[in-house]
């Protein structure tokens, strides 16, 4: 019912229509301070209906109006439990939305001529221009969101922005790190020349095995030494730098409601999920652990290196929907650096 604005706005969905399982999707409007990057990236949103009217205290926009001024194609009145019943039965497939044209031949010929998401590096259409600088924590009832000051000990991490999520900028600032964030095309020798305590590798859409200058200026940063963390396409990436191999899913997992279960401890967090490649479990180089698993489909949810300061997890600590069961990740991360 709620998180459709930041979905929309997680850069990781570049190139992907959205559907909806939700019946009724809108309901607490737009509101400038949920954002997770500076526009929507999605190409387009199916609903089974879209909210006439919003109830949110911190609402500034409808939906409505919000995916008009983006240009972003809606669709409503589908069945959308029914669409995704189908996709999880036939697998996730390429998809038109149209206002224009009406003969269904042609428009299925036009979804088939769309490449699809596999091969494609769509980092460098997401990330920032230039490097800058982030302080703002996490958002409080009370104040919204501030920035941070930098009292007491804190850790200079460098982040590679492939597509982040500005809940993961803030949740590391909340967890002690001061932050730098470099474009997608960052080199090894530019992150290190900032002598940072760790590196940061974002999430971002795509495939992740398509992002070749990343996954080499990761497998420099691993020689280096510096600790390094990795959420979802930086988890995917950071497992190719290390050796392993990725392939495409059938169908993703999204959402609010994962169950993975910590292998150090047994325990199962619930945590929010958008990923439609993972690692292959049998390409993993002895050096690396798995961490995670998918209580869902039993497929990798992190990992970490054996010998090198080295993990990362394939859903997202950083997210809030409801559970915070991850938030420890970036506690993790920072222990790592002072250790
Ligand atoms: N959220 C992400 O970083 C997504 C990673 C990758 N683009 C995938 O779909 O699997």
């Amino acid at each position: 019912m709620t998180g459709y604005q930041e979905i929309m706005s997680d850069p990781s969905y570049a190139g992907q229509i959205v559907t909806m399982t939700y019946t009724q999707i809108g309901n607490t409007g737009i509101n400038p301070e949920d954002m997770e990057s500076k526009q929507p990236w999605i190409r387009g949103f199916v609903v089974k209906e879209s909210a006439r009217r919003l109830s949110n205290w911190r609402a500034q926009e409808d939906l409505d109006t919000f995916l008009k001024r983006h240009k972003i194609p809606a669709i409503e009145g589908i069945d959308t439990r029914k669409l995704v019943a189908h996709l999880r039965e036939h697998g996730s497939m390429r998809g038109v939305i149209s206002h224009v044209e009406f003969d269904t031949d042609t428009l299925v010929h036009k979804a088939k001529a769309w490449p699809g998401l596999a091969g494609m590096d769509l980092t460098g259409d997401v990330t920032c221009d230039s490097s800058y600088v982030w302080k703002q924590g996490r958002w409080k009832l009370e104040s919204g969101y501030h920035d941070i000051d930098p009292g007491g000990e804190r850790k200079k991490v460098v982040v590679i922005d492939y597509g982040v999520k500005r809940n993961i900028l803030r949740s590391l600032v909340q967890a002690g790190c001061d932050l730098t964030v470099l474009p997608a095309s960052a080199t090894a020798e530019e992150v290190l020349a900032r002598s940072p305590d760790g590196v940061f590798l974002s999430n971002g859409p795509g495939d992740p095995d398509a992002v070749k200058h990343a996954i080499r200026a990761i497998a420099e940063l691993v020689e280096s030494g510096k600790p390094l963390f990795g959420i979802c396409l930086g988890h995917q990436m950071l497992s190719l730098a290390l050796g392993a191999q990725t392939e495409k899913m059938k169908f993703g997992h999204r959402g609010g409601n994962h169950p993975v279960q910590n292998l150090a401890n047994g325990s199962v967090e619930v945590t929010s999920q958008n990923h439609g490649f993972m690692v292959r479990e049998e390409s993993l180089p002895e050096a690396i652990e798995v961490t995670h698993r998918s209580l869902f489909d039993g497929t990798i949810e992190g990992i970490r290196h054996k010998h090198a300061p080295v993990f990362s997890v394939q859903h997202h600590p950083e997210a809030s929907p409801g559970p915070h069961d991850a938030h420890y990740l970036f506690k993790q991360f920072v222990d790592l650096m002072r250790g």
